[in-house]
């Protein structure tokens, strides 16, 4: 129920808007509900003038008064009820249209603003094949949902009401008698739905799941072909398609029982009546004549009285869909968003010193990964960051532009606290080329402009420069227009990284982080990366996390970290004097170099 709650406050968030569709739309709905109510009184009227007229026709005596004009005239406003009708219904399908594609429309833009406004925690916890079927699958079902069940929904509430208005009016014990079996019917629904509903939510939660394993196949099909895993990977899809299938199917039964099970009481509630309903005639104070119309009349109510309820029921498994897409959607709305504080001050680059002081710091509850790092840096120094894989480089480079905030001690620029800053000005000063550079669907232009969209071409191409690529920009056949994106990238593993290099030279970002990625290139890229490296250090505080400690002797400072803890500190030469760890690293990978 609680769902039911939830997604009732959801879809009301989004579908308030559009409260004016709604009152026309229900109006509409009243008014085809009251022609079709009206329509049969008219056909009786009609048979009952057909009669008069066939009886003063067929005498001699009366036949010149006979006139088929009530006759027509009834029957034109029968025939217009019906117009009216199927009018007003298809008025109200085109408005609920709209509503359905505008709401569903605002409900994908919000999900897609709340993405970029949530913490990286989130996409580092989530697959991207879950995240991609709440835009697909989960809003897929809650349109479809809308599309089909929001006309029916207030169809069978007019329905349902009018019937509630015309039964009490006829006679009110009656009436009573005809919702007796209401409770029952409800607590039954409520049972079954409770079962679907969970089953559902299963059903999707594995569907996000099935579209993350297939997401990370894709995405690793080449591992998969180099290592023979095919058949593996199709075993693990099949385990995944396996509870998908299972949860679809009990969630189908569970859904699909309704409609049948209301069928029953639906039956049962005629019986209750025509039982009650003799028994009134027996003994109750009415005519017999009157008391058996009553039943007849209170019978076709009690057909009736089911049909909105089963119209609702039959669309149930849509509609709990719809509820679970609510849900999973709603979860990701409800994911905190990034802390940012009101009105932050804007940081002025780093004009004397960057502190990483007494930092402790976990992924997890419970599971310490840096064990209070302090880390000093004049400005303009570079700093590089050594350690085996694991011992949290990445992790001190996810702390300094507030992907995650320390959990004790601080990081501050000048001596203000990072936390401090707004987090759009922290960023604008902080540059991070990233070990598996990314590539946006657009022209290479629009890939190096990406962080200044209106920089100019001439920005664009010193960029390039600098970052040793626009020579072989320059020999593609569009050249800086050549069309590109991440998955059909011209670029070799190197050149992408050149493009990111280029891409954060444009930004000019007083701090640099620099996740270096030399290890898969070759030496004529690996020199080129260095260079292009060389050139955006140059006059920027600078961290670098390094994998090839020859990229990095230069450095002002060397922090070695082994399990997030800083084990040795200082330059190329005091590390090397200092005969420990990192002396032993440098002279084995001299060893290999
Ligand atoms: N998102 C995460 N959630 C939970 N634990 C994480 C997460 N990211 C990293 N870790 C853990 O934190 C520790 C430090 O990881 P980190 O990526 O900082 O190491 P690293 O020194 O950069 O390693 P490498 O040289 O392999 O890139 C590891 O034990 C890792 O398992």
């Amino acid at each position: 129920m609680s769902d039911l709650r939830n997604a009732g406050r959801y879809y009301w968030h989004y579908l308030k808007k559009y409260w004016r569709g709604f009152i026309i739309s229900t109006l509409l709905i009243a008014f085809s509900t009251w022609c079709i109510v009206v329509a049969p009184t008219y056909l009786g009227r009609a048979v009952e003038q057909l009669t008069t007229y066939l009886g003063q026709w067929t005498n001699p005596a009366t036949r010149a008064q006979a006139s088929l004009s009530p006759f027509n005239h009834t029957l034109v406003i029968y025939v217009l009820l019906y117009v009216g009708d199927a009018t007003t219904i298809f008025i109200a399908s085109l408005i609920l249209a709209r509503v359905t594609a505008y709401s569903t429309g605002t409900m994908r833009v919000g999900l897609f603003r709340k993405m970029q406004r949530m913490q990286v925690k989130y996409f580092d916890t989530h697959s991207d094949g879950d995240i991609l079927a709440r835009f697909t699958s989960d809003l897929d079902n809650i349109f479809n949902a809308m599309n089909q069940a929001l006309l029916e929904v207030l169809l069978a509430v007019a329905q349902f009401v009018g019937l509630l208005i015309v039964m009490f009016n006829q006679n009110v014990t009656m009436a009573w008698v005809t919702m007796a079996s209401t409770p029952v019917a409800l607590v039954i629904a409520a049972l079954v739905m409770r079962k679907a509903g969970t089953a559902v939510n299963q059903q999707q939660d594995d569907i996000g799941r099935l579209n993350g394993y297939i997401n990370e196949q894709i995405t690793g099909q080449k591992v998969l072909i180099t290592n023979g895993l095919q058949q593996d990977s199709f075993r693990g899809f099949e385990t995944y398609n396996n509870q998908v299938r299972k949860s679809a199917l009990t969630g189908q039964i569970w859904s699909g029982i309704l409609n049948p099970l209301m069928q029953g009481m639906s039956l049962l509630n005629t019986a209750i009546v025509i039982f009650f309903g003799s028994w009134l005639a027996l003994n109750g104070s009415l005519s017999k004549g009157a008391a058996l119309a009553l039943v007849v009349v209170f019978v076709n109510y009690a057909q009736q009285y089911y049909q909105p309820i089963m119209s609702l029921t039959s669309l149930y498994g849509m509609i709990q869909l719809a509820i679970t897409g609510a849900r999973r959607i709603d979860e990701v709305r409800n994911q905190p968003d990034e802390v940012n504080p009101v009105a932050g001050s804007h940081p002025d680059g780093i004009q004397h010193e960057l502190k990483i002081d007494q930092v402790h710091f976990s992924y997890l509850p419970g599971k310490e990964i840096l064990h209070g790092v302090t880390i000093d840096v004049q400005r303009g120094e570079m700093v590089a960051l050594v350690g085996p894989t694991g011992s949290g480089k990445t992790t001190v480079m996810n702390l300094l532009n507030r992907f995650y905030d320390v959990d004790q001690g601080q990081i501050s620029f000048d001596g203000t606290d990072i936390r401090t800053f707004d987090l759009n000005a922290l960023r604008q000063n902080v540059g991070i080329v990233l070990q598996e550079p990314q590539l946006f669907t657009g022209t290479i232009a629009d890939n190096i402009r990406y962080g200044d969209p209106a920089a100019s071409m001439d920005r664009v191409i010193d960029a390039a420069k600098q970052a040793n690529i626009h020579d072989f920009i320059e020999s593609l056949p569009d050249r800086y227009l050549t069309r590109v994106s991440d998955e059909q990238s011209i670029f070799s593993a190197g050149q992408k990284q050149l493009m990111s290099i280029a891409r954060t030279i444009l930004t000019n970002p007083r701090l640099l982080i620099l996740d270096e990625a030399t290890s898969n290139v070759d030496t004529v890229t690996e020199a080129k990366i260095q260079a292009a490296m060389d050139n955006v250090i140059q006059g920027r505080t600078s961290f670098v996390i390094a994998h090839r400690l020859k990229t990095i002797l230069n450095a002002d400072k060397i922090v070695v970290l082994k399990s997030g803890r800083i084990i040795e500190q200082g330059t190329h030469a005091e590390l090397l004097a200092e005969n420990g760890f990192y002396a032993e690293l440098y002279r084995n990978q001299m060893v290999f170099d």
